[in-house]
């Protein structure tokens, strides 16, 4: 299939067998379906779960059944992970504890996921000459510089004090005892050590940063295919709200800004980056939608019209509902305040753009979401009738 496909450059792409760990999660489950429907490279899929790719992986009579293995590995202790990445051209590294309500939670589980159970990874990469796409986070960002200045000064206005720039902007974390930025520190360190070994032993590597990726599949609706007393990110939270017919909770007021990106946009981007290892190798991408911008109350007003517009459900008369920081996600939350992304090295570097509204990206999500899950959340919801 599509073997002549060309990069770039004019050149043709020889295909290729990637190691992709973290493949049975949202970001994985759609890179793989891109790879295996457009493509002709191998996926050697590394997760502890594959629920999110068992479309792929059956049945066995499927056009790209040759093309995809599933292995099921924690990278934590493991010792055939080495003897994946040696037999593949690239490793992607997608695993990770990525959801905020963890960060303040379970800091010493995200610190370890994020940067000790990474470390094997790049090792086995750098020591075995194999080419590296490791995921990052906007959240290395941190805060951004406009935030410290005074509600109306003129100067919150300057890109400089809010756009964010691999190259210029600086990092801005809370205090320790702000658990939340566990996440972004550990990522930040995994990206020095990465950026270090490509510096010093000539690693080849891609850093991506991903801006708010949201689609279908992402985490999980609590209490239908995940714990009752989970919390997943702001996607699956309003989701789960209005699947329930209950008012979208607003942290903290819903003033926090985000720009979301489709998925499915953001996964052209990660190909490019696959396909094109002379323009992707070095560098660190931002990936996301400026265009997309939001504040999260927003974000739950938008949500609430489309999805009375796809499920038919009238909306509640008083859709929100605020809360603190403190009562939703516990000690030691803090937050982004905006996140803007600065586009010209990806623009530059492999000329990608993203195309999706927000309007139209929640559209088709929700309207998986109502199909996939609005049944089995109405039947977990009825009360049985007694004899
Ligand atoms: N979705 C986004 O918008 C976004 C934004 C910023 C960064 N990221 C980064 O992108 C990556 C993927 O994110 P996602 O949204 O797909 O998250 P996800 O939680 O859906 O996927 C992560 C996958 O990694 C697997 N995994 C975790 N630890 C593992 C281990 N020890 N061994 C084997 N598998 C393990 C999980 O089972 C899961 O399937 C993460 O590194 C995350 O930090 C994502
Ligand atoms: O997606 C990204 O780019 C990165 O950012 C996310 O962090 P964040 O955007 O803060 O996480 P969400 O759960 O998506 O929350 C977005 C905003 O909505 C708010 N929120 C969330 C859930 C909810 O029910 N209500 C609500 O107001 C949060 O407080 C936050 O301000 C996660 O850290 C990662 O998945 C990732 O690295």
């Amino acid at each position: 299939m599509a073997s002549s496909r060309a990069d770039l450059d004019g050149n043709s792409i020889k295909p290729m067998t990637i190691c992709m760990i973290g493949a049975g999660g949202f970001i994985g489950s759609h890179l793989c379906e891109k790879l295996m429907a457009e493509t002709p490279h191998k996926v050697l899929a590394v997760d502890v779960y594959n629920d999110k790719i068992n479309h792929l992986l059956e049945p066995s009579s499927s056009p790209w059944a040759e093309r995809i293995q599933f292995h099921r590995i924690n990278i934590k202790n493991d010792s055939r992970l080495e003897g994946l990445i040696r037999m593949a051209d690239l490793t992607i590294n997608l695993a990770a504890i990525c959801t905020p309500a963890d960060y303040n939670t379970r800091p010493l589980d995200t610190i370890y996921s994020n940067f000790i159970d990474a470390l094997p990874v790049v090792k086995y990469c750098s020591e075995n000459s194999k080419r590296l796409i490791h995921f990052s986070t906007c959240e290395v960002y941190g805060k951004t510089v406009g935030c410290f200045l005074p509600k109306d000064s003129p100067l919150r206005q300057e890109p400089a004090n809010y756009v964010l720039s691999e190259d210029t902007s600086p990092c801005i974390f809370g205090p320790i005892e702000k658990q939340r930025w566990s996440y972004a520190c550990a990522k930040q360190l995994i990206e020095r050590l990465i950026y270090a070994e490509g510096a010093e032993n000539g690693l080849e590597f891609t850093i991506v940063r991903p801006f708010n990726w949201i689609g279908p599949r992402m985490d999980f609706i609590p209490g239908i295919d995940g714990p009752s007393e989970g919390v997943p990110r702001v996607l699956a939270c309003f989701s789960n709200n209005l699947l329930r017919g209950e008012p979208l909770k607003l942290v903290d007021g819903g003033e926090s800004q985000r720009t979301f990106v489709y998925i499915k946009d953001a996964i052209e981007a990660v190909l490019l980056m696959i396909e094109n290892p002379a323009r992707a190798n070095g560098h660190i991408f931002n990936v996301g939608n400026p265009n997309n911008e939001v504040t999260v109350r927003q974000l739950a007003e938008m949500m609430t019209q489309v999805y009375t517009k796809v499920s038919g459900e009238p909306a509640l008369a008083s859709p929100t509902i605020d809360i603190s920081s403190k009562e939703f996600y516990g000690e030691g939350y803090d937050d982004s305040d905006k996140r803007i992304p600065d586009m010209t090295i990806i623009n530059r570097q492999l000329g990608w753009n993203p195309k999706t509204s927000l309007w139209d990206l929640l559209e088709s999500t929700l309207t998986y979401q109502h199909r996939t899950y609005a049944e089995a959340v109405k039947k977990s919801t009825s009360v049985p009738v007694s004899s």
